[in-house]
Parts: C-alpha cells; sequence; structure tokens
C-alpha cells in the first residue's frame, strides 16, 4: 500500500501583471513585448508544477506593468492580503507582479501585512512566450517558498532567480538580466533548490506583525515625492512638488545625501511650510547618517538610514499616517 501523500499547503495567488504575465510576438521576442496580458487562471494551468507544491487558486488584482503600481493599488493588496492570511485555510500569498516596482510592493507589504503566514512576491524577466522563460521555474519556487514553515515569520521575500531576498532590502540592480533582483553588500538570505527554500540569514528589522501601521481603514496615503540629486541641481522640482501639495519629500541626494548649498534654504523653506524632509542617497547602499553633512537637528529634518528613496517614500507615507511629529518618524527609520 502506499503512503498517504502529505498535505499540501493552501497558497493564493494574487496577481496583478508584469512580465511574468507578459506576451511577445515570437519566443525569441524579449524586448518590446507586452506585460499583463496572461490572466491568474492561465498563468496557473500553464504551470502544471503548482499542483505538486500547494493548492493553489487564483485571484486577479489589476492587471498593469508595475511601472503604473499606485498608493491605491497597494491599499488594496495589504487589504486582501491581510484578508486572506486572516482565514485558517490560507497558508501562504504569492504575489505575481511586474518587476519594475517589486521592491516598493515588497516593502510596502513588509510594513502593513498583520500576519506570520508567508507572503512572496515574484515576476519575471522574460514573458511568458519567451524561450526559456523564467516566469514558471519563479512561480514555481514562489508558491513553494509561500507553503513553507520556512519563510514564516520571515516577513514579505522576492524570489527570483532561485534566490531569495527580504522585502526591505531587496532591489532591482539591472534593466534586462534575470539576475537583476540583489540585496546590494548585505546580502540574500538564500536559495530556492530541490523544490525548497534554504535559509542562511534573516532581517533584522522590524515588520510584517510587529509593525505599527494599519491600512485597515485608510483609503489613501499622503503625497510624497523624490527629488532627485544631481550637479548643478536647482530647486524647479522641489518647488513644484511642494506647490502641487506634497506633505512629505524624500531627497535621493549625492553621495551619503548630502544638500547642495543652493538647495538648502529650498528645503529648509518647504520644511516651514510643514513638509517632512528625508535625506536618502541615490547611491545604492550605505548609511545616510544624521548630522553627518547637513545638521538635520537644526533643520529638522529625518534621514533615511539604508532605505533607498523609493523605499524612503514608503515609509514616510506610512510614517505621515500616525504621526508629523519628525522625532517619532526619524526612530521609525531606524526601528524599520
Ligand atoms: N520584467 C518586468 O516585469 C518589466 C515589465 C514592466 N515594466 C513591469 O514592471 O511590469
Amino acid at each position: 500500500e502506499e503512503a498517504a501523500p502529505a498535505k499540501l499547503p493552501n497558497v493564493v495567488i494574487l496577481a496583478t501583471g508584469g512580465t511574468i504575465a507578459g506576451t511577445g510576438a515570437s519566443t525569441t521576442t524579449t524586448i518590446g513585448y507586452t506585460a499583463a496580458k496572461v490572466g491568474v487562471d492561465k498563468m496557473i494551468e500553464s504551470v502544471p508544477e503548482l499542483k505538486k507544491a500547494a493548492n493553489v487558486r487564483g485571484e486577479q488584482v489589476v492587471q498593469i506593468a508595475s511601472e503604473s503600481m499606485t498608493n491605491d493599488v497597494w491599499l488594496k493588496l495589504a487589504k486582501r492580503v491581510n484578508e486572506l492570511l486572516a482565514q485558517k485555510d490560507v497558508d501562504g500569498v504569492v504575489i505575481t507582479h511586474g518587476t519594475d516596482t517589486i521592491e516598493e510592493t515588497a516593502y510596502f507589504l513588509d510594513l502593513t501585512v498583520k500576519s506570520k503566514k508567508p507572503v512572496v512576491i515574484v515576476g519575471s524577466m522574460r514573458p511568458s512566450t519567451a524561450i526559456s522563460a523564467d516566469g514558471p521555474i519563479n512561480l514555481y519556487n514562489a508558491v513553494l517558498l509561500a507553503g513553507s514553515k520556512e519563510a514564516v515569520g520571515k516577513g514579505v521575500l522576492v524570489t527570483l532567480n532561485d534566490q531569495i531576498n527580504a522585502g526591505r532590502d531587496v532591489t532591482k540592480t539591472n534593466t534586462s538580466t534575470a539576475d537583476t533582483f540583489k540585496t546590494p553588500e548585505l546580502g540574500f538570505l538564500g536559495y530556492m533548490q530541490d523544490n525548497k527554500p534554504h535559509f542562511y540569514r534573516l532581517p533584522v528589522r522590524k515588520h510584517t506583525a510587529e509593525t505599527e501601521f494599519d491600512v485597515s481603514k485608510l483609503d489613501k496615503l499622503p503625497q510624497v515625492d523624490i527629488v532627485y540629486g544631481y550637479a548643478n541641481m536647482n530647486r524647479v522640482a522641489l518647488d513644484a512638488d511642494v506647490a502641487a501639495g506634497a506633505k512629505g519629500i524624500v531627497q535621493a541626494g549625492v553621495g551619503d545625501g548630502s544638500m547642495a548649498a543652493q538647495m538648502l534654504p529650498a528645503f529648509r523653506e518647504a520644511r516651514q511650510k510643514g513638509v517632512i524632509v528625508v535625506r536618502s542617497s541615490r547611491v545604492g547602499s550605505g548609511i545616510v547618517a544624521r548630522n553627518g553633512e547637513v545638521n538635520d537637528d537644526k533643520e529638522d529634518f529625518v534621514v533615511s538610514d539604508t532605505l533607498n528613496a523609493q523605499k524612503a517614500r514608503i515609509l514616510l507615507m506610512l510614517a505621515m499616517t500616525k504621526t508629523n511629529d519628525t522625532k517619532k518618524i526619524q526612530q521609525m527609520f531606524y526601528t524599520y
């Protein structure tokens, strides 16, 4: 007599679009294809191996290329993930997503999901119709990971290219290659290999069930924009954002978030109007230290610590749903 098969976990796949759901004109089309074409049921059907990894079912949340991701979709997604994970018969959630803003959605959910159950975000760099498409293996790995005991309590995870990255720290580093997702310097958490996750390190910042953020009753987020730093920088973009009602501004500054002499008065004016100013860096790794090249105590600015500008924007939006106190906001940047 055959042994009874092990009980499979229940994993829900929330589809949002992207290249993983993309189709091209031919098997060699890897540029100039259409993202967000294939619906979630068809995507699941096209990877029959998923049935060996979990009991899967899909929901189409939106069908977009992720450069068009919005705060509204994030709120909808976070609420749906929380509803699903509160159910006894759901063990984990996979989100299929375009790669351009995976790192942002991953951090947003890392701060707003209220569960220890696994949440795994996955995408692909080649469309579903391409030779050696990476979507099917990435999706298979994501479902295995979301159904695994090992992923419980580790925060929102991102898997592509057989690697597992932490939602807080992962970033897209190459415009087109399949190994684009990296956690610069700090390193990824582990591998997907031989049908299971292998973890070697853990994120230490607070996430998911441990955070103070609750989006369940929110239907919008405060306007926070990013101003990019460069030589010969001028204040036009900053002033336009403030005039357009930005409540917070993140500077993706040069170096360690230093501020051009001609920009300091402009940021100071923004702060005097109540805008929260966060200094981040365009460099891609490292700490933006408080009272380094700018006297943040005197200017009443906040520093992003190691968050890149797009992730600092997310934390600032969520922080401002709780407080406008820059000391408390700064503490959040050292906590999450
Ligand atoms: N590889 C991708 O997923 C990129 C496709 C598209 N720009 C998106 O982010 O959705």
